[in-house]
């Protein structure tokens, strides 16, 4: 089930408090999304002020607008680690934290950076927030791979569809060269075991199921903006 998506100015609240969180000597992960580009755009205007700090962009798009904002950039094998990484969700869980990503295709650096960071902060709009996750999961496979991975997600209870740009573009391409399957399995009552088989499915890169990678969340509000810490 696919979120409807908040207004502009939640996301803007959720993006502008994880961003309030970073401090000059940090090397900050990049999220890729509508939410986390508010986020890089208030480090942008905070590093005008004086922040000092390197971003480590987790997609092609993150990457121009961070340029765009004038943000130092280095690359993930350029660091010893990151302190903090500040990502979007399209589905979450505010009890764990738990959460669903790659509603565009870019979980797989997402996934790679989050697990480099010390901290993960998720910034969302409450369209996003839920009981039990029940979202589209994103499954980034080799190209030669998406039928077979298709035949293994559907024999792990999953329904996969080859997601493509439009009939006429035909397949999404990752930043990384390869196609996504959007997997439906409805409730999903036991993340961790999903993720796990997901995983072991020979020809997935990455998938979008975030098991216990959220230190913080931050959902932003007409009111304002609420934050849970794990
Ligand atoms: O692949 C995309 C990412 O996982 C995004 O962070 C996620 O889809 C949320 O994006 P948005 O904030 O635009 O809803």
């Amino acid at each position: 089930m696919k979120s409807t998506g908040g207004t502009e100015a939640q996301k803007r609240r959720a993006g502008e408090a994880a961003a309030n969180a970073v401090e000059s000597g940090m090397v900050v992960g990049l999220g890729t999304g509508s939410t986390a580009a508010h986020a890089i755009r208030a480090l942008g205007e905070a590093v005008e002020s004086g922040l000092d700090i390197v971003g480590v962009p987790t997609s092609f798009g993150a990457r121009e607008l961070a340029i765009d904002c004038e943000i130092p950039l280095v690359g993930l094998d350029e660091v010893d680690g990151i302190d903090l990484a500040i990502d979007g969700a399209d589905q979450i869980v505010l009890d764990s934290g738990n959460c669903i990503k790659g509603g565009g295709a870019a979980h797989s650096r997402e996934k790679l950076v989050a697990s480099a960071a010390d901290d993960l902060h998720i910034v969302v709009d409450p369209t996003k927030t839920i009981d039990v996750l029940d979202h589209t999961v994103a499954v980034e496979v080799l190209p030669d791979a998406h039928t077979v991975v298709a035949d293994a997600i559907d024999s792990l209870g999953g329904d996969a569809t080859l997601r493509r740009a439009s009939d006429k573009d035909g397949p999404v391409v990752t930043d990384n060269g390869n196609l996504v399957c959007d997997a439906e399995f409805g409730r999903i009552d036991e993340p961790a075991s999903l993720a796990t088989d997901l995983a072991t499915i020979p020809g997935v890169v990455e998938h979008g199921l975030f098991v216990e990678y959220a230190t913080a969340v931050s959902v932003g509000s007409d009111e304002g903006v609420s934050t849970t810490t794990y």
